[in-house]
């Protein structure tokens, strides 16, 4: 093939882009980024050679070795892994075939500079390399392919790269950078040596660099023929905890992620017994841009006896747990492991729920910490995935009581951070219920008039404002035993808690108020299923409640936004006898005006909106003229 020139894909520009004018802060990250390419390459060989051991050719040992060359001033990073033919040169280099790729770039918003964080969290691989280079080279060969089959590809990470067809003896990649010129940091191997130190210690197969020796002669330091490993070279969950230090760990994560940050919590195991395995998962500290896709799979690397076998297995962590990252390097598995496998396989079941309880271990030391820092951490855990964690409550029937237990909401006594046990013990004396609401906002539901009666005698009420608490409702009826209650459903019965005279004064002013409950159904009987007496407000007129079994317009509200079909169920119209304005419906002149605008009112203070909004301001304003 004579050389050709392709364009990057759109996307890619945009990344190449952002990486020269974002990262520079944080350069030396390139090496780490090229250096676990390589490691994933020979990964991705060992994996193949299971079934055709004729890839490793004669060479198989596998390693990756960096190359300086001072005079042409360039850093080669070479692995001896699958390589890539001409095709996927140009497949894997020129375009993104991530998901979510489009929705990430929206996210940076139009002027593309980014922050550095989401950019990591994205992940800019190879791209990286045109941190500190001007120009970048790959030689690469696929592993089984011939000499001659090998691929030059090559740009100066604007808007096209070359691509032409060379002789490669040896199966694998080069990446080479030419470096731009204030970067010659980078032909230091002090420096290299420290920078893989950091980054790349935990990568199990050896890093290898030229070994320097001082001339006097020269008054530097030249390299001689030997190669000497500058890695540990053994992989990090292999070794033991004792031998790993914070940093590691959080370095293995930053690997393992791209997250720029470091992780909240960690846990490292070696599960003996019935299935035998090795754990090493992570809880980010913010959540990954694509978070709410529940297609995304978990960020969970399969390994088998330390060979890697395959990113993302989603059977090997529950969806609610998809933001979890890290390694299980199974004993049991067998190497050939097919996806369909590994659905029906006992360990992979075991595995599973193993990691499902150390997750939830890992999130409950967090949350009853009697450490201040930790008790800080679970919180911001939860600002960032409790929304995700929810979701278990309908997924793990299993762990439902130790979910529930995680938790939190806002309250009319917190404005974060309460827990269902937090509630029970705050719990008033004969109060039987966890008494609830929803609503779109934490300001929607600290004014709805339901609450009234409930802030007049102390009692807390949980306010529900997260899109998924609706379903999670459905999903948790009880807490300790404690049935959850919506306030916004059914007559308010607050048990015990309402005493002998005021059910009296109800059923009196129930029985006072029956002739205008009758008009006021007469007025409202297209749109109201009922209208009744009620004693759960104190400063509101109205309000409007849904039978106990029928669906909150705060869900129906959801559905509708997010074009689905919700039941059109006629909510019933509660009046409090007490205020003035119902007593003036008695024998007032414009009885329907107010009835409507009582009705329209009641609605809008619940957060709902009003069929027919011109036809509310033609009644007010009828009766303010009246
Ligand atoms: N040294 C290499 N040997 C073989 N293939 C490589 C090498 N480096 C990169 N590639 C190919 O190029 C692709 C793109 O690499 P890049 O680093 O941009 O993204 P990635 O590795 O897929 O994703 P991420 O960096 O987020 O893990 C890789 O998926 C791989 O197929």
């Amino acid at each position: 093939m004579s050389k050709h020139t392709h364009a990057f894909q759109a996307e890619v520009q945009q990344i190449l882009h952002l990486v020269t004018h974002s990262l520079y802060s944080n350069k030396e990250i390139f090496l780490r980024e090229l250096v676990s390419n390589a490691s994933d390459a020979c990964d991705k060989l060992r994996f193949e050679a299971l079934d055709n051991a004729a890839l490793f050719e004669d060479t198989p040992n596998l390693d990756i070795r960096l190359l300086v060359d001072k005079e042409k001033r360039t850093l080669t990073i070479r692995d001896n892994g699958i390589g890539m033919s001409a095709d996927e040169a140009i497949a894997h280099l020129g375009t993104i075939a991530k998901s979510g790729t489009r929705d990430f770039m929206a996210r940076l918003g139009d002027d593309k500079k980014g922050d550095a964080n989401l950019i990591g969290q994205f992940g800019v691989g190879f791209y990286s390399g045109f941190i500190v280079a001007d120009r970048i080279t790959v030689e690469s060969r696929r592993a089984g392919l011939d000499k001659g089959q090998g691929v030059r590809w090559s740009s100066d990470g604007t808007g096209e790269f070359e691509v032409e067809t060379i002789e490669k003896a040896e199966r694998g990649t080069d990446v080479i950078l030419h470096l731009r010129a204030d970067e010659d940091d980078y032909l230091q191997a002090w420096r290299l040596r420290s920078i893989v130190g950091k980054y790349s210690d935990h990568i199990s197969l050896p890093i290898l660099l030229k070994k320097e020796v001082w001339d006097a002669e020269k008054s530097a330091y030249v390299a001689t023929d030997d190669w000497e490993t500058v890695n540990k070279a053994s992989a990090l969950w292999t070794r033991a905890k004792s031998e790993i230090t914070q940093e590691q760990y959080d370095e293995f994560y930053k690997t393992l992620s791209h997250d720029s940050e470091a992780p909240l919590a960690h846990t490292h195991n070696r599960v003996e017994g019935r299935s035998e395995y090795t754990q090493l998962l992570y809880i980010p500290a913010k959540a990954p841009f694509d978070l709410w896709n529940r297609d995304k799979k978990p960020g969970v690397k399969l390994y088998v006896k330390r060979v890697f076998i395959m990113d993302d297995a989603q059977e090997l962590m529950p969806t609610y747990l998809r933001f979890v990252r890290g390694v299980i390097d199974s004993a049991d598995l067998p190497l050939n492991v097919s996806r369909e496998l590994l659905q029906e396989s006992r360990d992979v079941r075991a595995i599973r729920e193993g990691s499902t309880k150390r997750v939830l271990s890992m999130l409950e030391s967090l949350a009853n910490s009697e450490d201040q820092a930790e008790k800080d951490k679970y919180a911001g855990f939860w600002k960032e995935f409790g929304s995700v964690l929810k979701e278990g409550l309908g997924e793990d029937f299993q762990n439902q009581e130790r979910i529930a237990k995680l938790l939190r909401f806002a309250s009319t006594h917190a404005s974060e951070g309460v827990s269902l046990a937090d509630y029970v013990a705050r719990m008033k004396e004969g109060q039987e219920a966890i008494y609830v609401i929803t609503a779109d906002s934490l300001a929607a539901a600290q004014s709805s008039p339901q609450l009234e009666i409930f802030r007049k005698k102390g009692i807390e009420v949980l306010l529900l404002t997260d899109r998924v608490d609706e379903w999670m409702l459905s999903h948790l009826h009880e807490f300790e035993g404690k049935p959850l209650q919506s306030v916004a459903k059914g007559a308010v019965d607050l048990g015990k808690l309402q005493d002998e005279a005021e059910k009296k004064a109800l059923e009196e002013a129930a029985e006072a108020f029956k002739p205008l409950l009758d008009k006021l159904k007469d007025s409202l009987k297209e749109r109201a299923k009922d209208v009744r007496i009620t004693t759960r407000l104190v400063d509101s007129p109205a309000c409007v409640v849904v039978d106990e079994g029928d669906m909150s317009a705060h869900l129906a509200r959801l559905l509708k936004q997010a074009g689905q079909s919700a039941p059109d169920t006629k909510p019933t119209l509660e009046v409090n006898p007490e205020h003035a304005l119902v007593k003036a419906l008695d024998g007032h002149a414009q009885f329907d005006d107010l009835a409507q605008v009582l009705f329209d009112q009641a609605l809008l203070a619940e957060g709902g909106t009003l069929a027919d909004p011109a036809a509310y301001v033609k009644r007010v304003n009828r009766l303010l003229l009246a």
